[in-house]
């Protein structure tokens, strides 16, 4: 026999039952909850299956949906901080918002091996419910884009039907990315930024520019008199690389959920999400890559 086991058990251990403490608030009328804080009867009631009769896995497909959409809210509050934060020359704060989007960037990207327990022939059972219904209308997916500089005013018309969303991307397209502060804020550094860059159409995609990709060499080179720059540089190429992965586990689970099948919303489906690999937001950050050491 060990020795712990011969101590006297605590009143909890013994009945293994927690006593509550005489100061727990339990009289709670009028006073802030947890659940009055949190809107907790509006958020656990904003689920509404579709299917006739309802179909069991029907609720994981609208909670995996409903949980990526608050965490991009959190994202485009971030980034959106971040952006004006490098606007204002305060690179080191922004940095501390683009680590904290990387976290929710991990859990999004973990999450799909829930969504994955849903199996074809499952998701047939419902899928003809959600209509025209398709992830292609988030607009807060496509703000993120946006806001990381991946613009494309096409997007609007989706959201016709939604003003206030089309409001809002409409807003950010206008704006200046993640990306452009940046650049901005290099220039304002004294770095040498070609002057395109300075005087892009924000409202347009970035391209790559052999100039910018230049300046970064420059700054890889010579890490220890940048470093700010520089760890910004690599915490960028993180965002994208995150951003990536989410896509690509989201093309795998669609490959395995509907094979071929062309997406409610219209598109031809995989071939159409395989080309979306293919975009980058800052392609002189994986440039420079090439030309570091020669
Ligand atoms: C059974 C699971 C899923 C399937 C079969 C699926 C399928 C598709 C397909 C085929 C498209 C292309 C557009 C279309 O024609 O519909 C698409 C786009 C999209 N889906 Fe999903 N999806 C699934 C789950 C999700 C989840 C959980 C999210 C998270 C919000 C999501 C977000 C998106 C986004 C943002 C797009 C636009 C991507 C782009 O423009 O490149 N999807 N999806
Ligand atoms: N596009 C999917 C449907 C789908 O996944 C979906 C439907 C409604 C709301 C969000 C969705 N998620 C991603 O596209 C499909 O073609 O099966």
């Amino acid at each position: 026999m060990t020795e712990s086991s011969t101590a006297r058990p605590s009143e909890t251990a013994e009945h293994n039952e927690r006593e509550l403490e005489a100061g727990i608030h339990t009289d709670l009328r009028d006073r802030m909850t947890y659940g009055s804080y949190l809107g907790l009867e509006r958020l656990l009631s904003a689920q509404h299956p579709v299917s006739e009769p309802e179909h069991h896995d029907e609720l994981l497909f609208i909670i995996q949906h409903q949980t990526t959409e608050l965490w991009l809210k959190l994202v485009i509050h971030e980034l959106r901080a971040a952006r004006d934060l490098i606007a204002a020359d305060q690179l080191q704060p922004a940095l501390k918002c683009i680590a904290r989007v990387k976290h929710i960037q991990r859990t999004l990207t973990e999450q799909w091996s829930v969504l994955a327990t849903l199996t074809p022939s499952e998701y047939a059972e419902f899928r003809d419910f959600l209509g025209s219904s398709s992830g292609f209308q988030s607009w807060q997916y496509r703000a993120v884009e946006f806001l990381l500089g991946n613009k494309n005013a096409g997007m609007l018309k989706v959201f016709d039907a939604e003003p206030e969303a089309q409001r809002q991307l409409a807003e950010l397209l206008e704006q200046p990315s993640i990306y452009d502060e940046f650049i901005r804020h290099l220039a304002r550094l004294g770095h040498p930024v070609p002057q395109e860059l300075l005087d892009r159409d924000v409202s347009r995609a970035h391209t790559a520019h052999d100039g910018l990709t230049e300046l970064f060499r420059g700054i890889y080179e010579d890490r220890e008199q940048h470093w700010l720059i520089y760890e910004s540089c690599e915490e960028l190429v993180d965002l994208e690389e995150n951003f990536q992965t989410w896509r690509f586990r989201h093309l795998r689970t669609v490959m395995r959920i509907i094979g071929g099948k062309p997406g409610t919303g219209g598109s031809s489906g995989v071939a159409f999400l395989q080309k979306a690999l293919e975009l980058t937001f800052f392609p002189e950050l994986f440039a420079v890559r090439s030309e570091i050491g020669r």
